[in-house]
């Protein structure tokens, strides 16, 4: 079986921790957790949601790709997709378009990338005050050029990306069930 990562990318909010959580729960895809300067939202674990850095332990890592967001370091292992793979062919990562678009580039079909959108980006807002996030750093968040930036699919994935409308979670599963059919066909 060909080895593959479901690249779970899109705006904040468009659910993409949800959608690759159900890549985990439903098809075992082990999630690779990545590295982050960001503090840990209320709920957050450290080595579940992601490894939580300081500057310094940031550095120790070694990055296939690593960006900034919103003020804060990102960046995802090699030591952690080594290890998702020493479990399954299909495992799965979610991360910003910068990122997908590296996964893209340095992955070619391996990287099976799904761009999450939503129909009114009002509703990003509506999902993340909801989901609790603190008010300074959802301002914070929406005035940073990352998060416009992710709001539109990247000319660099617009061949590749499988893009998903995330405004009913239940028809977004239909859909990732669909995919994930097609790649286990060609597989
Ligand atoms: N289709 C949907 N309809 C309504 N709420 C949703 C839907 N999908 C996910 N949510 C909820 O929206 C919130 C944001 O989802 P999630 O955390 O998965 O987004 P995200 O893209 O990973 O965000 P971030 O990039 O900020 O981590 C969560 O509370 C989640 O339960
Ligand atoms: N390019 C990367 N993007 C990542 C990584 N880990 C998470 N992310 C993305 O960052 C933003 C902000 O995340 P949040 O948890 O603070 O809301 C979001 O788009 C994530 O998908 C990574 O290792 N590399």
């Amino acid at each position: 079986m060909k080895k593959r990562v479901f690249v779970i990318t899109g705006a904040t909010g468009t659910g993409k921790t949800t959608v690759s959580d159900y890549l985990r729960d439903y098809y075992h895809m082990p999630k690779v957790i990545t590295h982050t300067t960001r503090p840990p939202r209320k709920g957050e674990m450290n080595g579940v949601d992601y490894y939580f850095e300081d500057a310094a332990s940031f550095e120790q890592n070694h990055y296939l790709e690593e960006v900034e967001y919103s003020g804060y370091r990102y960046g995802s292992s090699h030591e952690g997709l080594d290890a998702g793979f020493e479990k399954n062919p299909y495992i799965t990562i979610v991360l910003d378009t910068k990122g997908a678009i590296t996964y893209a580039q340095e992955l070619g079909d391996e990287a099976v990338i799904v761009f999450l959108t939503v129909s009114e980006d009002e509703a990003l807002i509506d999902r993340m005050t909801k989901r609790g996030d603190d008010t300074l750093m959802l301002q914070q968040r929406v005035d940073s050029p990352e998060y416009r930036r992710d709001l539109t699919l990247p000319k660099a994935l617009q061949d590749v990306a499988h893009v998903i409308v995330n405004d009913d979670l239940e028809t977004t599963k239909v859909k990732i069930d669909a995919l994930v059919s097609e790649i286990i066909a060609t597989d």
